[in-house]
């Protein structure tokens, strides 16, 4: 049995280009895991099937699951008869702009590379990846990353300077695709990239928050005011910069002195099931 730890993503910046003939959205974005991870394992089977097992009920356990796709699409490609056993152990929120689902096909991906004997470079995954979903070549590699294209063009970045950074997620769920469909690209508040680019080059905590931004933000609020209030709470609560992640609907706060940290987070727990208090963790997954 093979384990591979699939860690969710934040958003730090998320901008919109223009949308593409291809009816995507041509994005910049800078994202960063955190250390907040389902836990995936992989067991060889010989009935030649994919056969999913998750912890989480309300997550599919067949092909609809991103890590089914990831494994049927390696055993296309490369000819693969043997079966496998996919255990899922979900701890990341579900639907919730963290890239979850990603994550577990990333860490498919990266297992079954090591299982099957592959040898392919997370270059190569990464591209194998962005075919399942736009955010699963990041995961691949993780670390902090600025993304392009559809999300899956990776530019590899300086881990964020050190701070506990709280999330939050409404019990409510977000379709992306939804989230896309009601953004107007003509009336976009672009993000402050370049300004995030330096905050990570030169470890300045404070231009970091300061250049937070996620051109989503006022779509899901829009569509699902319970966001709002919860980034409201959240900076009264003392979190030093406040954003949503993705699509939403997490919302996610930075803190850096310790004391504060079990405020926001107590604090937090009165309005919302699922609050973690988590560290960005710069870990890049490297391929041997
Ligand atoms: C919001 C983010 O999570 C930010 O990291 C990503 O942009 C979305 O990544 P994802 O969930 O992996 O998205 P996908 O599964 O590829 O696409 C879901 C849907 O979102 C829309 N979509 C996604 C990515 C993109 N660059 N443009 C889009 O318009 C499309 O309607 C697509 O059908
Ligand atoms: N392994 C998986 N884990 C969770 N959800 C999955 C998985 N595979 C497929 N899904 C489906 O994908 C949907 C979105 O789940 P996911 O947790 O990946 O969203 P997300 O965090 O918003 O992702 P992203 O940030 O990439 O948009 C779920 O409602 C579920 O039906």
């Amino acid at each position: 049995m093979l384990y591979e730890k699939a860690p969710a993503k934040i958003n730090l910046t998320l901008d919109v280009l223009h949308k593409r003939p291809d009816g995507f959205h041509e994005v910049e974005m800078i994202m960063t895991t955190v250390d907040l991870a389902d836990r995936v394992w992989l067991r060889p089977s010989n009935d030649g099937h994919i056969n999913i097992k998750v912890s989480e009920r309300f997550v599919p356990n067949d092909r609809k699951n991103l890590a089914y796709q990831a494994a049927d699409l390696l055993r296309r490609k490369y000819g693969i008869r043997d079966g496998v056993e996919i255990m899922l152990d979900k701890k990341i929120p579900v639907a919730a702009g963290l890239a979850g689902g990603s994550s577990d096909a990333a860490a498919t991906l990266r297992g079954l590379n090591r299982l099957w004997k592959l040898q392919l470079s997370a270059d190569e995954l990464a591209d194998i990846g962005s075919q399942i979903g736009s955010d699963v070549s990041f995961c691949v590699h993780g670390g902090t990353a600025l993304a392009t294209g559809r999300g899956e063009k990776i530019e590899h970045l300086p881990a964020p300077p050190n701070c506990w950074v709280i999330l939050a997620k409404p019990s409510i769920s977000v379709s992306t695709a939804d989230i896309y469909r009601n953004l107007d690209v003509n009336s976009i508040k672009h993000p402050d990239t370049a300004g995030m680019l330096e905050a990570l080059q030169t470890g300045d905590y404070g231009k970091m928050c300061a250049s937070l931004g996620n051109v989503l933000e006022p779509v899901t609020m829009k569509l699902h005011p319970q966001v709002v209030v919860l980034k409201e709470k959240m900076e009264q609560f003392g979190a030093d910069a406040v954003l949503m992640s993705g699509s939403g609907p997490t919302v996610f706060g930075f803190v850096r002195q310790e004391a504060r940290v079990s405020r926001v987070y107590n604090g937090l727990k009165g309005f919302c099931k699922e609050v973690h208090a988590v560290r960005m963790t710069g870990e890049r997954f490297l391929l041997d």
